[in-house]
């Protein structure tokens, strides 16, 4: 049975914490045994993360840093079928989505965050002083240190290095800690790190779990300088309780359940389109996913329709076969989570126009598969339109006017993704303007220029990651005023 080992100080080593199963999510079999990290490999992990800093790494220059994660992005593509096998093997996600998503973003951020650091600016200012000579004043960008990652199961690979490539670009050394359902994609990149030649220690992956185990032992330890988390809310506060404790600073990116407004100008099929996606896609597994739909009531039936019909198009099966285009959910936990709501749906007495249960897939029975599904009927407070389910579900509710869809759409703890459908385009702006949400589409879903300010508001979390905001995170500004 193939172990899956911790990455310390650029070796491969066991944890002294236990060995749990790492399961295939599409038919539920064990196919690798992960070794959990205990405090004390954490702490060796933190120690090798703060020794690299006075190494070689420190020592390098912008653009010797720039080489090297150049060097990794071409690691990663030069394995692509390894980091390919490796997701699919974790996620259950079709090769479909993984092989034009999770692995080449995986890859290209990497080249995404040597291009930014290769031209960030800093500021200086020239003063009058009394005795006339004036003085200047310049910023430069230091390093925060230790990063800590603490990185969610969705998009594993993808989500890991969107943290970990501008964290080394800016010149910090890192300590991941991937999910437990996920742990295979960060440990190869061990091995690409060591290939590229990034020093040993600037580069470390513990495994294991959140609370009482390794994520508590790497967001709690006094030598991690900051701490950076894309997963639960509940997770998120408990992991900014932590970095209290030494004034740590955090980027949180958190939970959703993001609203879609549809006007009765829409293009129908461009909007039918973009909601199949993100409604839908990866299983529902998108932070950034619409689990609460919105429809001008002139148009309601006829999207309510379409999207029922869309959501039936999904084709399950063999994850590694190109025609899949719908995988199962990351594990069975999770299935009874979505099923949960999904019994509360009927309970509750929704109307059910696609889905709504566990289909049948020959060969692949023991895997975690839900329907994707579309409600509609429940009021605004029920648990369904109210809770983050992540999966592949949506519930539509009718509206009349533009108040009432920002009122519906801004009704909510969180505010993290929303996606605005019109072809009245002054509509699309004004309406965008008052959504309490960190991202918001218009006629488009999932459309990412990596240079934008990409997180969440309210409880969807802290801070931006994206370009220049990446940098902001991982870089501490510090003023020189020289007398002239
Ligand atoms: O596209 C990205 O950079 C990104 O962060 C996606 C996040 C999806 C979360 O579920």
């Amino acid at each position: 049975m193939k172990r899956i080992q911790n990455f310390i100080n650029g070796r491969f080593v066991d944890g002294t914490g236990e060995l749990f199963e790492n399961r295939f999510p599409a038919t539920g079999e064990v196919h690798s045994l992960v070794s959990a990290a205990g405090e004390q490999d954490v702490d060796a992990a933190v120690s090798a993360a703060k020794k690299a800093l006075k190494g070689p790494w420190a020592r390098l220059s912008v653009q010797e840093r720039i080489t090297l994660l150049r060097r990794v992005a071409d690691g990663i593509n030069a394995r692509f079928d390894e980091f390919l096998r490796a997701e699919i093997m974790d996620t259950g996600k079709p090769a479909s989505i993984a092989s034009h998503i999770d692995i080449p973003r995986g890859a290209a951020n990497f080249n995404v965050f040597a291009d930014q650091i290769a031209s960030v600016a800093t500021e200086a200012f020239e003063m009058a002083t009394p005795d006339g000579a004036g003085a200047l004043n310049y910023a430069i960008r230091m390093p925060r240190g230790v990063i800590g990652v603490v990185c969610p199961w969705n998009l594993p690979l993808l989500l890991m290095t969107w943290k970990v490539a501008p964290a080394l670009a800016c010149g910090n050394t890192v300590v991941v800690k991937p999910s437990e359902e996920t742990p295979a994609t960060a440990t190869l990149l061990g091995e690409v790190m060591n290939d590229a030649g990034i020093p040993e220690g600037v580069y470390n992956v513990v495994h294991g779990f959140g609370g009482g185990s390794t994520g508590e032992f790497l967001s709690s330890h006094p030598d991690v300088d900051a701490i950076t988390f894309t997963g639960e809310t509940t997770t998120g506060e408990a992991i900014m309780a932590a970095a209290a404790r030494g004034v740590r600073p955090v980027s949180l990116e958190l939970g959703g359940k993001n609203p879609g407004i549809v006007f009765d100008d829409a293009d129908i099929d461009i909007t039918i389109e973009g909601l199949g996606r993100s409604c839908f896609a990866n299983t529902g597994q998108v932070c950034l996913g619409t689990e609460r739909l919105y429809v001008q009531r002139g148009i309601f039936d006829q999207v309510a329709e379409k999207l029922a019909a869309r959501a039936r198009t999904y084709a399950f099966g063999d994850p590694f076969d190109q025609s899949t285009t719908m995988g199962p959910l990351i594990s069975e936990e999770h299935r009874r989570k979505v099923l949960a709501y999904y019994e509360k749906a009927k309970a509750g007495g929704a109307e059910i126009l696609a889905g709504g249960g566990v289909p049948s897939i020959q060969g692949y029975e023991g895997g975690s598969w839900v329907e994707p599904t579309v409600w509609t009927g429940l009021p605004e407070d029920s648990p369904v339109v109210r809770d983050e389910i992540f999966g592949p579900c949506t519930h539509i509710t009718p509206f009349d006017d533009e108040e009432e869809a920002i009122q519906l759409a801004n009704n909510s703890p969180y505010g993290l993704a929303t996606s605005i459908w019109t072809t009245n385009l002054s509509r699309g702006h004004r309406v965008a303007g008052r959504i309490d949400a960190g991202i918001t589409w218009v006629n488009c879903w999932f459309l990412r220029d990596l240079r934008t300010p990409f997180g969440g508001s309210k409880r969807s979390g802290i801070g931006r990651e994206g370009g220049v905001h990446s940098l902001e995170f991982y870089t501490e500004l510090r003023n020189v005023c020289v007398k002239l």
